[in-house]
């Protein structure tokens, strides 16, 4: 059944790895079928590079395997959940993309400091809050879940198609399954730029060496004004 969704979500989980989102088995890419009312989403536990089109499991939105011999993906609740909270999304991905998890851990969300970001993100790419003992302790995948839509209240999901869970890492949805990748290939490059941008606004990198130190190097080494490699210098 669904073996066109398969196929989709197949490919689309392969370019996990091909983008460096993820290593091993960690991540899963998803894709519903709104009129069926079931998902398709990544086995778990399965390496990328063992991956079949046939290997996919088809849930239903109560997390039933309808079809499927491996275990769905362990993050199947969270993927339900924002399936049901957003009706405009068709696929979502989860990864572990270390940028993007390293602003999850610190529990910071992305925020838009230029126009890369703003093309895809309307505003800051927001990080949950930290989950309760009882959610973590619960089901800590579906409460997840839960937390999203909550963090999502004011915010429409195709105006900002990601978030970072905290201490956990990013999920983002699109469309399809292809347009969800697109976003975490995007979510990924933009946590680089932010923290890249925010380590030169720190004056890390605004500061000049001392001059008599360089005088002393290069002028020492090369001579002043002097082209080196283009005249005998000295
Ligand atoms: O976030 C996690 C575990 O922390 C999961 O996303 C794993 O990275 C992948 O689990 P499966 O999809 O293989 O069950």
């Amino acid at each position: 059944m669904l073996e066109a969704l398969k196929q989709e979500v197949y490919e689309a989980n392969l370019e996990l790895p091909k983008h460096g989102l993820v290593v091993y088995t960690w991540g899963n890419v998803s894709g519903i079928d709104r009129e069926k009312g079931l998902v398709v989403i990544k086995p778990s536990g399965v390496e990328y590079d063992e991956l079949k089109p046939s290997d996919m499991v088809v849930v239903d939105l109560e997390g039933n395997v309808v079809e499927g011999r491996y275990r769905p993906s362990s993050d199947t609740p969270t993927h339900l959940e924002l399936y049901k909270a957003f009706p405009q999304i068709g696929g979502i991905v989860h990864t572990h993309s270390s940028m993007a998890v390293s602003f999850a851990q610190a529990g910071q969300s992305v925020t838009a400091l230029g126009t890369t970001h703003a093309d895809y993100f309307y505003g800051p790419i927001p990080c949950t809050r930290a989950m309760t003992k009882a959610e973590i302790e619960g089901e800590y995948e579906k409460e997840t879940g839960k937390v999203i839509v909550k963090t999502f209240k004011d915010i429409h999901p195709l105006e900002v198609p990601g978030v970072l869970v905290r201490e956990h890492g990013p999920f983002t949805w699109g469309r399809t399954p292809k347009e969800a990748v697109y976003h975490s290939v995007v979510l990924e490059e933009v946590s680089k730029m932010a923290f890249h941008t925010a380590l030169l606004r720190e004056g890390a990198m605004t500061l000049n060496m001392q001059q008599e130190l360089l005088d002393k190097h290069f002028l020492r080494k090369h001579g002043k004004n002097a082209y080196y490699g283009q005249e005998k210098i000295g």
